[in-house]
């Protein structure tokens, strides 16, 4: 029947690199068998089987495209999966993607090879006889290589006419009892498949590979075979193509040149062949290349065929997007008539073995014709395969012990690593180690400050009681002072009030002065009165008597004189009397007032004396004070000085436990780190030994061979054919026993190596953990440490906050005490100035006071005198002259 090959599309997202170059998208997924590609203005669509876009994961690719075609191998199809696209756009991530380093495991990125090989043996639980045998060649530079076998010989294609399909002469067929033997060889293949890197693809492949998957089911169908047995066959490929590459974009020069146009070339005969199987053509170009002939039963033959075309969505890669979709849209008109493969029954195998039998006695009769061991060419070809089939053995066995060496290289590099790590966190450690130090110190100064502080509050408390001693002495002092002061008030009250009574007594003073110049001038007004009334009267007398009475008269007149001087006498007396008697007054009063005042001067005096002791009081008393709190101050900063030390000795000793635990710990983590090490120098010396230990095995098994074909060609002598057949068997029977048997054994060393390097990895492990846990413990304390050290470190700055409070509350109070007294002492100042001033004032007052007093009497006596000398004898002489007058008119 009639089918047309699958054909699939997978778009990537954008790489790493189209990213960078901001390449658009060009293409689009509008539905789940759709694909768009933006050409400019126009836009194309496709239409196939399945597309699958970026977001889609492996295991829907696989579902999709590959698992389908495995329930046709067990029904005994062929069937291939190919993918086909630019370089770059994900080929060997669908075919092949991520193998794992446990391949009992699929991960999460395996492509179709690793998930149909877990996936077949799955399937292949409910079968029951099969065998499964895998094979993986590359096509590189249209040469054949084996890539579970020898790279190096290149392989032949060549017709099996019988089978009509094609053969690849000699290739390396392996048996897979698990999914984790087919996915190792899958593995090992791909290590050995020509990767390089090129400016589209770190990895680009540089062939096209083959992975072929061939199951043999042993299988009864009563009803279809007549209950015959017979052998089924079914075989999967899963070819990864090289990538088209256009070589002038993507810079291939030289062997990657070359590389691409082989790709390239094989590439276009496939389109042509394509096109041809399209096309309905007579000829199909199969032979133009080595692809197409590989390929050649899966396009257009018997084979279930499936493709995956795969893209860049980027813009930059536009042209090969299109000739990929283009390329995938023909193929998709392919037809394959697929068909199961011929079932083997017994009466084919029997015949198979009869064959077998015949090449062997040909080898028989060879064998006694001539000298030495002769084989016919099948059996010395099978001989050769055996042999390279263990050497094989031993090359990957080789390649493991290699790879364990790696791993065991790899662990010595982790150890270093881990021993540079250990010293970087020592030094580390050494580095918080002087940190935590530093912080100690800081720490010890300000336990020592705050200790100080401390021991200079408790001297401030211990000498409390002198300090209330002191205080109060400085209270009685300004009490003292205060009563000065009030004193001085009171001296100064006093002064007002003397001041006052100058002022009155001045007054008084002023009033006598004027009422006794008010008696004179009245006593000399009557005086004057009387005098003109009696002169008056003597010249009326005079008038009327003759002039003989003026002799009389001037006796009279002579009488009245003497009676007016005498009359004048009394009144100067009086006068003087009064004068006398202010001016006794005047000087008791001056008596009475300088003996005030210089009982206030006394007063003043005794003041400033007792004013200039208290000062003197205060003064020592705060010297006191001071030496006290300063000689407190250093007893307290000797005793700190000591605790201080105490505390550093103790925080050094704390440090060097520590520091010496954590060296004890590191010296036993190095100790572990060099007994590991030790333990792996010596596996790395006994390593040649195991492998010379394999390769005398080796030369044992070999000269076992020798000798058990010494023995078989002994045997063989004049042996029956019929023994010789059983011989045979029985030798080949023998032989494969041995042979599994070394290689158990082989297997076994390999196990034990294996299981040493899995105990020294867990070692490593554990060293690692170790380490590391010590590593965290200590940071831990550290941390533990850093925390405890900032809550120490609180603590005493809220102590020390609250002392420099109390401190400051301390000195305020003295500074406010201070401040009282020299306010005092100012009020004190200002108060005696004062009193110096009203002093000064009423000295100056009385002063003027004296003078203007001394002025005034002078005047006074100056005018009396005056009076005295001039103004009586003229007012006498005109007295007289008028009494004459009048004495002589009488006359
Ligand atoms: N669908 C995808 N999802 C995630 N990563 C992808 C996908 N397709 C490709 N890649 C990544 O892109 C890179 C190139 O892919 P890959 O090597 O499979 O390309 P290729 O077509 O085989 O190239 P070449 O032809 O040069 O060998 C790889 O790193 C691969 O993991």
């Amino acid at each position: 029947m009639l089918s047309n090959i699958k054909v699939y599309v997978r778009c990537r997202a954008r790489n790493e690199r189209e990213v960078a170059e901001n390449a658009g998208v060009v293409v689009s997924v509008p539905s789940r068998e759709q694909i768009a590609v933006c050409s400019g203005a126009h836009q194309r669509t496709y239409a196939f089987d399945r597309v699958f876009g970026s977001e889609s994961d492996q295991e829907s690719v696989f579902e999709t495209v590959a698992e389908p075609m495995l329930a046709q191998i067990l029904a005994g199809y062929n069937c291939t999966v190919f993918a086909y696209g630019q370089t770059g756009t994900g080929k060997t991530h669908t075919m092949v993607g991520a193998l794992g380093a446990d391949h009992s495991r699929l991960p999460t990125d395996a492509g179709i090879i690793p998930r149909s090989v877990h996936k077949l043996f799955e399937r292949l639980k409910s079968v029951p006889d099969y065998s499964v045998k895998v094979s993986f060649i590359e096509l590189y530079n249209e040469n054949v290589r084996d890539l579970l076998g020898d790279e190096s010989r290149p392989l032949k294609i060549f017709d099996d006419a019988g089978k009509k399909g094609v053969l690849v002469q000699g290739i390396h067929e392996v048996y897979v009892r698990t999914a984790a033997e087919g996915l190792r060889l899958a593995a090992q293949g791909c290590e050995r498949r020509q990767v390089a890197g090129t400016r589209c693809n770190e990895l680009s492949s540089r062939s096209h590979t083959v992975f072929s998957i061939t199951v043999h089911m042993r299988t009864q169908d009563s009803r279809k075979m007549g209950g015959e047995e017979f052998v089924k066959v079914g075989k999967l490929n899963l070819v990864d193509l090289g990538g088209s590459e256009n070589i002038s974009r993507s810079g291939a020069t030289n062997q990657r040149a070359k590389e691409a146009g082989m790709i390239n070339q094989s590439l276009l005969t496939l389109g042509r062949v394509i096109n041809a199987l399209v096309a309905n053509s007579p000829h199909i170009p199969y032979r133009e290349s080595k692809l197409t002939r590989l390929l050649q039963d899966s396009l257009g033959g018997r084979t279930c065929t499936s493709i995956i075309a795969t893209l860049s969505p980027a813009k930059t890669s536009l042209e090969e997007t299109l000739s990929t979709l283009e390329y995938a849209h023909t193929a998709k008109s392919i037809r394959n008539r697929p068909q199961v493969n011929e079932v083997v029954n017994k009466k084919t195998l029997i015949s198979e073995y009869m064959d077998e039998i015949e090449r062997l006695t040909r080898d028989l009769n060879a064998a006694r014709t001539q000298n030495g061991v002769y084989l016919d060419r099948a059996s010395y070809e099978q001989l050769c395969r055996e042999s390279e089939s263990r050497r094989i053995r031993v090359e990957e066995l080789e390649a493991r012990v290699g790879g364990q060496q790696d791993r065991f290289e790899r662990a010595r590099e982790r150890i270093d690593a881990l021993e540079s790590q250990l010293e970087l966190e020592q030094a580390a450690g050494r580095e918080l180690a002087a940190q935590k130090e530093r912080a100690e110190g800081r720490l010890a100064q300000a336990v020592a400050e705050t200790k100080q502080l401390q021991s200079v509050l408790r001297a401030y408390a211990e000498t409390s009681a002198d300090a209330a001693a002191l205080e109060g002495q400085l209270c009685a002092h300004q009490k003292q002072r205060g009563r000065l002061v009030r004193a001085l008030d009171a001296n100064q009250h006093r002064w007002e009030h003397t001041r006052e009574h100058v002022t009155a007594f001045a007054q008084q003073l002023d009033g006598s002065l004027a009422s006794a110049a008010a008696a004179t001038s009245r006593e000399l007004g009557a005086l004057w009165g009387a005098i003109r009334g009696d002169l008056e009267a003597v010249a009326a007398e005079m008038s009327r008597l003759s002039s003989s009475s003026v002799a009389q008269l001037r006796a009279r007149s002579v009488e009245s004189r003497d009676e007016f001087t005498s009359r004048l006498g009394v009144l100067d007396g009086g006068v003087r009397e009064r004068l006398g008697a202010v001016e006794r007054d005047v000087a008791a009063a001056f008596q009475l007032f300088l003996e005030r005042l210089s009982a206030d001067r006394q007063l003043v005096a005794t003041l400033r004396e007792e004013l200039r002791q208290r000062d003197d009081q205060i003064a020592s008393v705060r010297s006191e004070l001071k030496t006290y709190v300063e000689e407190a101050l250093a007893q307290h900063r000797l005793v700190l000085d000591r605790e201080n030390e105490e505390l550093v000795g103790l925080v050094r000793q704390t440090v060097e436990q520590q520091a010496g635990r954590q060296k004890a710990e590191l010296s036993s983590v190095e100790e572990h780190v060099t007994s590991v090490l030790g333990a792996m120098e010596q596996m790395h010396h006994t390593r040649p030994d195991v492998l010379a230990q394999v390769d005398s095995r080796l030369a044992d098994d070999e000269a076992c061979v020798a000798t058990q074909s010494g023995a078989l060609r002994r045997r063989l002598d004049g042996w029956h054919v019929v023994e010789w057949e059983k011989t045979l068997a029985r030798f080949r029977d023998e032989f494969v026993a041995w042979d599994d048997e070394r290689l158990q054994q082989v297997e076994d060393v390999s196990r034990q190596l294996c299981e040493n390097l899995g105990r020294l990895e867990a070692c490593v492990g554990e060293l690692e953990t170790k380490f590391r846990s010590a590593v965290d413990l200590r940071v831990l304390g550290l941390h533990e440490l850093q925390t405890q050290c900032n809550s120490v470190l609180r603590n005493l700055n809220a102590e020390l906050d609250e002392a420099l409070a109390g401190c400051a509350g301390l000195e305020g109070e003295s500074k406010m005490q201070e401040t009282q007294v020299a306010e005092a002492m100012a009020r004190c100042g200002q108060l005696s100035s004062a009193v110096a001033a009203v002093r000064d004032d009423l000295a100056t007052r009385l002063e003027r006071l004296e003078k203007a007093f001394g002025g005034e009497k002078a005047l006074l006596k100056r005018s009396w005198n005056d009076d005295k000398e001039n103004v009586l004898p003229a007012r006498k002489e005109r007295v007289l002259g008028v009494k004459d007058g009048n004495a002589r008119s009488v006359m």
